[in-house]
C-alpha cells in the first residue's frame, strides 16, 4: 500500500526531503548542508551535479529512517530556492555553475532594463519589479557580456527544474517562476512582450514548457530511481517556487480574509493571498507576483534580501570580541540569550535599516548599493539596545513591505526560523498592529509541494480540501500586538521611511561607481560557504 508523499525543499542553506503520510502528518526529515560559491565580484554560484547528488543523498537518507519507504512512497514533490540560472545543454548536461539568486552581477543590466520604455507594461504583466535575483535580468545579462553561456545551453531552468529534470527527464517550469519572470499572472503563460523588454526574443527557444504539478506528473526516471533507492515509475509532482511552497504550508491560503504570511528566515518575506483581480501594482514597479497551486489565486509579494542575516551578523560581531578577549563563543551559543537582551532594551530608542546584504535590498525598493545601518546612537547605549534595534528594524521593514502592497494584515501568520523568538513576535505584531501566528507545521516548503502532488494523485479533490487539512488545524495561538509599543512603532515608521529614501546618495556614493559590467565567464573562487553552514547550525541549537 502506498501511503507516504515526499516533499522536497532544495533551499540555500538545506536540501531537505520530507516524508508525509496522506493527511498531511509528518513522518521524518532527512539534510543535506547546501553549499555555494561566492566571489568579490558579486557572484554566487552552486553546481548543478553537486545539487543533485545532495538532493539524492537526501532521499537515500530518508530512506534510511523510514521503514519500506519506496514500497509506501505515492508520489514526490519538488520545490527549491527561487530566482537564478541553471543552465543545461546538450544531453541534459549543465552548461556552467549555476547563479543563484543571490547573485548581485546583473546589477548594471537591471538598471539599464528598469530605465527602458517596456518595463511598466512588463511590470503589468508580470506583477514583478526587476532586480539581479531573477533569470531574466541575468540572462539578458549574459547575453550583453557572456552570451557563450546562453549559446551553450539547450534550456533554462530554475533550482526545482533541474531537480525535476534528474527526477523524471523532462524539461520544464512551473507556473510561478515562467509568470514573475517571463509571462503573466493573469495567464500563467509567457508573454511576449516581457520577453521583448528582457531583450531576449531571440533566446525564447531556452524557455521551457510550463506544467501544473497539481494536474501533471511525470514518472521517476530508472536512473534516478537506482540514484534515490525509489521505486523507477513513482509519480513526482513539480512544485511551484519554494516562497510559496512555504506560504502555502504555513497559512497564506486558508479562506481567512486579510490574512498575511511572512516567512522570517535568512531572508523575510512577505506574501498575502489575492484573486489576480485584487493585485495592487505599486508606483515604484517593485515587489512580485506569484501564482498559488489554485486557480486564479496569486500572492503579492514584497521580499526583503536580508531578515535573521541582521541578527546574526549582530551576534557574530559580539561572538568575535568575546573570543579575542579570550572568552571563545560562537555566535549561534548566543541565540538563547536575545530574548533577554531585548526585554532589558528601551523600544524605539535606535533605528536601524536592516539591509545587511552585499546585494543591497530588494523590497518594497530596489537598491543593490543600499546597506544597513544604525541612527540615533547615544553614549549610553550599549549592545541590548542595538540587539533590539536590529529586531525592531526587521520588524520596520515588514510594515514597509506591507504598506507598500496596500495590505493591511488583519492576521499574520509567521514562519522561519525567527518564529521561534518570542521577542521578534511581539514586536512583529505590533509593528503590523495584527495578531500573529506560528504555524506549528515544521517543514513547511516540503510541506505546500507534497500538497500538491497530493492534489495530483487525487488523494485530494481540490487543493482548498488539502489546505483544511494540511495547513488550518496547524495554526498556533493568536499572540497580540501590544498596543502601547503599537503606539511607539506608529511614531517612528515615517521616520525609518524618510530615513531609507534619504540614505540612497549615501549608499551610492559608499558604493562607488556601479560595479564594472561582468566579462569574465569563469566561476568563482570558493570564498565563503559559511554563512549557509552557519544559519543551519544555529536553527538547528535553537530547536524549543
Ligand atoms: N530563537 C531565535 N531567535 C532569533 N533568530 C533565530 C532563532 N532561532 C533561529 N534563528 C535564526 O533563524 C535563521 C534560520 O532560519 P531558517 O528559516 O531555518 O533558515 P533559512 O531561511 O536559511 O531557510 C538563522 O539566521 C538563525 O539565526
Ligand atoms: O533558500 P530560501 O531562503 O528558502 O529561498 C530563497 C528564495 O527562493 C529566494 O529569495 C528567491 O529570490
Amino acid at each position: 500500500m502506498t501511503d507516504i508523499i515526499i516533499g522536497i525543499d532544495a533551499g540555500t542553506s538545506v536540501i531537505k526531503a520530507v516524508a508525509f503520510d496522506l493527511r498531511g502528518r509528518q513522518l521524518g526529515t532527512s539534510s543535506v548542508l547546501n553549499h555555494y560559491l561566492s566571489g568579490a565580484d558579486g557572484s554566487a554560484c552552486q553546481s548543478l551535479d553537486q545539487t543533485w547528488t545532495d538532493c539524492a543523498t537526501a532521499l537515500r537518507g530518508l530512506g534510511e529512517k523510514i521503514p519500506d519507504l519506496a514500497a509506501r512512497t505515492a508520489a514526490v514533490a519538488v520545490t527549491a530556492q527561487g530566482d537564478g540560472t541553471w543552465l543545461v545543454g546538450a544531453s541534459n548536461r549543465p552548461v556552467s555553475n549555476a547563479w543563484l539568486w543571490l547573485d548581485a552581477r546583473a546589477a548594471p543590466t537591471v538598471q539599464d532594463l528598469a530605465a527602458g520604455e517596456l518595463n511598466r507594461a512588463r511590470f503589468e504583466a508580470t506583477g514583478t519589479g526587476l532586480n539581479t535575483c531573477q533569470q531574466g535580468t541575468q540572462m539578458a545579462h549574459m547575453d550583453r557580456y557572456a552570451p557563450q553561456l546562453l549559446d551553450g545551453a539547450e534550456v533554462a531552468l530554475h533550482c526545482k527544474d533541474w531537480l525535476y529534470l534528474c527526477l523524471t527527464g523532462e524539461r520544464a517550469t512551473d507556473p510561478s517562476e515562467a509568470s514573475f519572470t517571463f509571462g503573466n499572472f493573469r495567464t500563467r503563460q509567457y508573454d511576449d512582450l516581457v520577453i521583448e523588454a528582457l531583450g531576449l526574443t531571440h533566446r525564447r527557444h531556452l524557455l521551457p514548457q510550463i506544467i501544473d504539478g497539481t494536474q501533471i506528473t511525470h514518472p521517476l526516471s530508472a536512473e534516478a530511481a537506482a540514484q534515490t533507492g525509489l521505486l523507477a515509475g513513482t509519480p513526482v509532482s513539480l512544485g511551484y517556487v519554494d516562497m510559496v511552497m512555504t506560504a502555502l504550508g504555513a497559512g497564506v491560503h486558508t479562506g481567512t480574509a486579510g490574512a498575511a504570511c511572512s516567512t522570517i528566515g535568512s531572508t523575510g518575506v512577505h506574501m498575502q493571498a489575492k484573486r489576480s483581480g485584487d493585485v495592487h501594482l505599486n508606483a515604484e514597479g517593485t515587489g512580485y507576483v506569484i501564482a498559488l497551486p489554485v486557480p486564479d489565486v496569486v500572492t503579492q509579494v514584497q521580499t526583503n534580501m536580508a531578515a535573521t542575516l541582521n541578527i546574526d551578523w549582530a551576534l557574530r560581531l559580539a561572538a568575535d570580541l568575546m573570543s579575542d578577549a579570550g572568552k571563545p563563543v560562537d555566535y549561534s551559543d548566543l541565540v538563547g540569550r536575545i530574548e533577554g537582551w531585548v526585554s532589558r532594551a528601551k523600544p524605539g530608542a535606535i533605528m536601524y535599516h536592516p539591509y545587511i546584504s552585499e546585494a543591497g535590498e530588494r523590497g518594497p525598493f530596489v537598491n543593490a548599493n543600499a546597506r544597513a545601518g544604525f541612527t540615533g546612537l547615544a553614549a549610553h547605549h550599549r549592545f541590548p539596545d542595538m540587539l533590539r534595534a536590529v529586531i525592531e528594524g526587521l520588524g520596520m521593514a515588514a510594515r514597509d513591505c506591507y504598506t507598500a502592497m496596500d495590505a493591511d494584515p488583519t492576521e499574520l501568520r509567521i514562519t522561519g526560523g525567527a518564529a521561534r523568538s518570542n521577542a521578534l513576535r511581539q514586536i512583529l505584531a505590533s509593528c503590523i498592529k495584527a495578531p500573529v501566528r506560528v504555524s506549528q507545521r515544521e517543514e513547511a516548503g516540503a510541506a505546500g509541494c507534497a500538497m500538491m502532488a497530493a492534489v495530483a494523485i487525487g488523494a485530494y479533490d481540490t487543493m482548498d480540501d488539502c489546505v483544511a487539512e494540511w495547513v488550518t488545524p496547524l495554526l498556533g495561538q493568536a499572540e497580540q500586538p501590544d498596543p502601547e509599543l503599537s503606539r511607539i512603532y506608529d511614531q517612528v515608521f515615517p521616520a525609518y521611511v524618510s530615513a531609507r529614501q534619504s540614505l540612497r546618495p549615501v549608499w551610492d556614493t559608499l558604493q562607488g561607481d556601479p560595479r564594472a559590467p561582468w566579462v569574465n565567464a569563469t566561476d568563482p573562487k570558493d570564498e565563503h560557504t559559511e554563512m549557509t553552514l552557519d544559519a543551519t547550525l544555529v536553527s538547528e541549537r535553537s530547536e524549543p
